[in-house]
């Protein structure tokens, strides 16, 4: 276990240096079933390859992302943290980061500037190395010439985040090599399909308390999102339909078996809908418009624009009738919107389960340490996870779960090498 030390002088800003105690037992729960980090973590622990280094982190403070940081901490990083999303942060997990030592500025709740000033606080630290979720902390250091001139290079956990980097790369502007964490198999596969599958249901689930069995539940957008968050809904007995833009997604969901159809004939009849695309104006005023009495709205893609909350906000000011549940009379029919219509399985639940974030943050580990290494030899562009950690997250991760699977033989490497 990590030792505590007192430090209430450290620069930081939280809501409540009280609850560490709580958010070390919430760590502990997490480091029990994230065996991966903890084999990464005690292979490298001697060597200490992040020593001296200054790592800055903008990701969902939960309890595995204290199981990452408390990694990257105990191979010799210096830590500065803030959160990836205004409304995600645990309270008692920030408390415990700060107790360890790490520079914290994350609270949930926190407004729009309050985001914002929380990353440039994580950039005034002057990290070599930033690890982002969704974006933010990379177009902030691009706007700083500081930032600019102390960072090496990067890492980039989810979809969207890798994909505003590659439009920074593709416009010439990327100022130093990020690993796109999220593009390893063994992240989207598991972490994108089956854990926002698992934590979209229980978000919603939590939050509402309604009965998914013999629900119309409308999942927009079959990427690996999609398909896990369909695939679960219907598991829990709910009629699924699935709306797309890509007509390949559009058959692949329909050979699945689920309805296909476009947004504004979902509308109607959908009990649930559920945003999966990492875009803009998915579910808009139009749609709102024919929804019915008592339709719940979620996003479990990413900001909070898939929904146009702007629109819902313009109607009318809405109540608050459950924790993170608020209603919109819209056309004389009552709306609800989840979370204010951010990741709902990151504010109204915890996020994924630790055993899939295992998987995630090895690959994350691996790439710090691979950028702390090789950040010199590394092109500034959009690296993929190279092949090798991939393969060895899943090794790993197959260890953990005391699975042995056959090697080919001579015969076969041969075979598949040759050309008859
Ligand atoms: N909540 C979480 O914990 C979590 C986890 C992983 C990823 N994400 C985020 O979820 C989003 C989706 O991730 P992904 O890996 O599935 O991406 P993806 O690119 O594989 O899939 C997105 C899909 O949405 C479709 N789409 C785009 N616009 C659409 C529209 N207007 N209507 C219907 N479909 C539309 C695309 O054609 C694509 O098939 C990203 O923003 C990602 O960052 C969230
Ligand atoms: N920053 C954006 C991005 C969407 S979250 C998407 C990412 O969250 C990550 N994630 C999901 N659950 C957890 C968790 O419990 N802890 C830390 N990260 C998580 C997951 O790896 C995924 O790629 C936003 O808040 O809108």
């Amino acid at each position: 276990m990590y030792r505590s030390k007192h430090c209430e002088s450290m620069p930081g800003k939280i809501a409540d240096t009280k609850l560490a105690a709580k958010g070390r037992l919430s760590h502990e729960w997490a480091l029990r079933r994230m065996g991966i980090i903890e084999k990464i973590r005690s292979k490298n622990e001697r060597e200490q390859p992040l020593a001296g280094l200054r790592l800055g982190i903008c990701l969902h403070i939960t309890k595995e992302t204290s199981v990452l940081a408390m990694a990257a901490k105990s191979l010799g990083a210096e830590i500065a943290i803030c959160s990836a999303n205004p409304l995600s942060a645990q309270d008692d997990i920030a408390a415990f980061l700060y107790e360890q030592g790490m520079h914290v500025y994350a609270w949930r709740g926190e407004t729009k500037a309050q985001y914002q000033q929380c990353i440039q606080s994580v950039l005034a630290f002057k990290p070599a190395i930033v690890t982002d979720d969704g974006g933010d902390l990379h177009a902030a250091a691009h706007c700083q010439q500081k930032a600019r001139n102390i960072i090496v290079g990067g890492t980039e956990e989810t979809t969207s985040g890798v994909k505003r980097l590659a439009a920074l790369q593709a416009a010439g502007k990327l100022l130093y090599p990020v690993i796109a964490v999220n593009n390893a198999r063994t992240k989207y596969l598991f972490d994108n399909r089956h854990g926002t599958g698992q934590s979209t249901l229980d978000g919603i689930l939590r939050a509402t308390d309604m009965l998914l069995a013999g629900k119309n539940v409308v999942v927009c957008g079959y990427g690996w999102v999609g398909k896990g968050v369909a695939s679960r809904a219907r598991g829990m007995g709910a009629t699924v339909t699935v709306t797309e833009v890509d007509p390949v997604r559009a058959i692949e969901a329909k050979m699945d078996g689920f309805a296909v159809s476009r947004l504004s004939d979902a509308a109607p009849a959908g009990d649930v809908f559920i945003t999966c695309t990492g875009q803009t104006g998915v579910i808009r005023k139009e749609h709102f418009l024919k929804m019915k009495d008592g339709a719940v709205l979620a996003n479990a893609g990413h900001f909070d624009v898939e929904i146009d909350t702007g629109a819902l906000y313009a109607t009318a000011r809405p109540t608050q009738v459950r924790p993170n549940v608020e209603r919109f009379i819209v056309n004389g029919k009552r709306l609800f919107l989840l979370s204010k219509g951010r990741v709902v399985n990151l504010v109204a639940a915890e996020g994924h389960p630790p055993e899939v974030m295992a998987l995630s943050f090895a690959n994350q580990l691996l790439s710090i340490l691979h950028v702390a290494k090789n950040h010199d030899k590394m092109e500034r562009k959009v690296h993929s996870v190279p092949e090798k950690i991939d393969e060895q997250v899943a090794r790993y991760a197959l260890g953990a779960m005391g699975i042995k699977i056959d090697e080919m033989t001579k015969e076969q490497r041969h075979y598949q090498a040759s050309s008859s």
